[in-house]
């Protein structure tokens, strides 16, 4: 049964910014009354790290139970990303992002789950990413990241099915925010020729979708047919949420793996190319 949001209580984390804010001016605009968190001040909102000490999260939750009551929707959205090779990326980066993506999505889930089990009522939703479908060029610490939560959302989601409570995990793509710019300014040539291949999607039509597919207890949320093709095609053992997603996910795995094949080659031929092309630059500058 679709949660309703007229007069429910929506929590959202990364509240301040990008699709965070706009998935918590779609919830406003459907009746909610929102709490916004993050670290920044900004209307409405209570400030806190999501991702550095579990008790001060609690409190936080609490907070907002206290103000608003109940929670009945939380929307993990806090999230950063950091694109660069391997090598090149610091260690304490991979420690950053698995804290504020990965952990900044436990603490708060964890601080309401309780009691939305005990009311039979909640909608938890985690926000990932299509390279949290699959892992590429420059993304070994965000893709790693967000692939957590994968996990944590379809162990969660077995746990509390019986109570009632839906999980949704989101994948978007490309979105036009300002975390985006800010990827934008140090993303690898091999990322950015490899992401292209999908088209920059509006935050509003984004979270609009999750919105959407958490109020009607949706297990998978994507966007476009790039990302209703990878959500197919990596539905593994996720829940299924219907008779006719299962039937679609079973009919279309063969074709959407040859064409996945295709586009895998493409990414290896983009990464190839701007080897040789690096390798010609430096030799041009050695002889020069
Ligand atoms: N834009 C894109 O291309 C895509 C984004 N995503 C994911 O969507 C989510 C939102 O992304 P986007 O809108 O681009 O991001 P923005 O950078 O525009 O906004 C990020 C939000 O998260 C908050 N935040 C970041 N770190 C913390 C923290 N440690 N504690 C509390 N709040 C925090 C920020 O607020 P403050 O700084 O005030 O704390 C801000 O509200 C992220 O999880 C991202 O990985 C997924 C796919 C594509
Ligand atoms: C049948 C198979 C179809 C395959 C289509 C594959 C398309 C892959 C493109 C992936 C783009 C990565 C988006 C990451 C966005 C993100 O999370 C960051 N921008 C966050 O800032």
């Amino acid at each position: 049964k679709p949660l309703a949001l007229s007069g429910a209580h929506v929590v959202v984390t990364g509240g301040s910014s990008g699709i965070g804010k706009c998935i918590a001016i779609e919830c406003y605009k459907q009746g909610a009354f929102i709490t916004l968190v993050a670290r920044n001040e900004v209307v409405l909102c209570i400030s806190v790290d999501v991702s550095q000490d579990y008790g001060q999260v609690e409190n936080v939750m609490k907070q907002a139970q206290e103000k608003l009551g109940p929670v009945d929707m939380l929307v993990n959205c806090a999230g950063t990303s950091l694109a660069g090779k391997f090598e090149d990326l610091e260690v304490s980066t991979f420690e950053r992002l698995m804290s504020v993506n990965y952990l900044g999505s436990v603490y708060p889930s964890r601080a309401v789950i309780t009691t939305m089990k005990e009311r039979r009522v909640g909608r938890v939703v985690f926000v990932s990413s299509q390279a949290g479908q699959l892992g590429l060029f420059g993304y070994t610490a965000y893709s790693s990241s967000k692939f957590a939560i994968r996990g944590l959302a379809e162990a969660l989601q077995m746990e509390v099915k019986p109570y009632n409570v839906y999980v949704t995990v989101a994948y978007p793509p490309d979105t036009d925010t300002p975390g985006f710019a800010k990827e934008n300014q140090t993303k690898p040539l091999e990322t950015r020729l490899i992401s292209e291949t999908t088209s920059v999607c509006k935050p509003e039509q984004v979270a609009k979708q999750i919105v959407k597919d958490a109020v009607q207890g949706n297990f998978n949320s994507s966007i476009g047919s790039d990302g209703y093709m990878l959500s197919s095609l990596t539905c593994g053992m996720a829940p299924v949420t219907s008779i006719t997603e299962g039937l679609q996910q079973v009919v279309t795995m063969g074709l959407f793996r040859t064409i996945a094949l295709f586009y895998l080659g493409s990414f290896d031929s983009i990464v190839r190319r701007c080897m040789t092309q690096k390798a010609k630059l430096e030799t041009v500058d050695k002889t020069a």
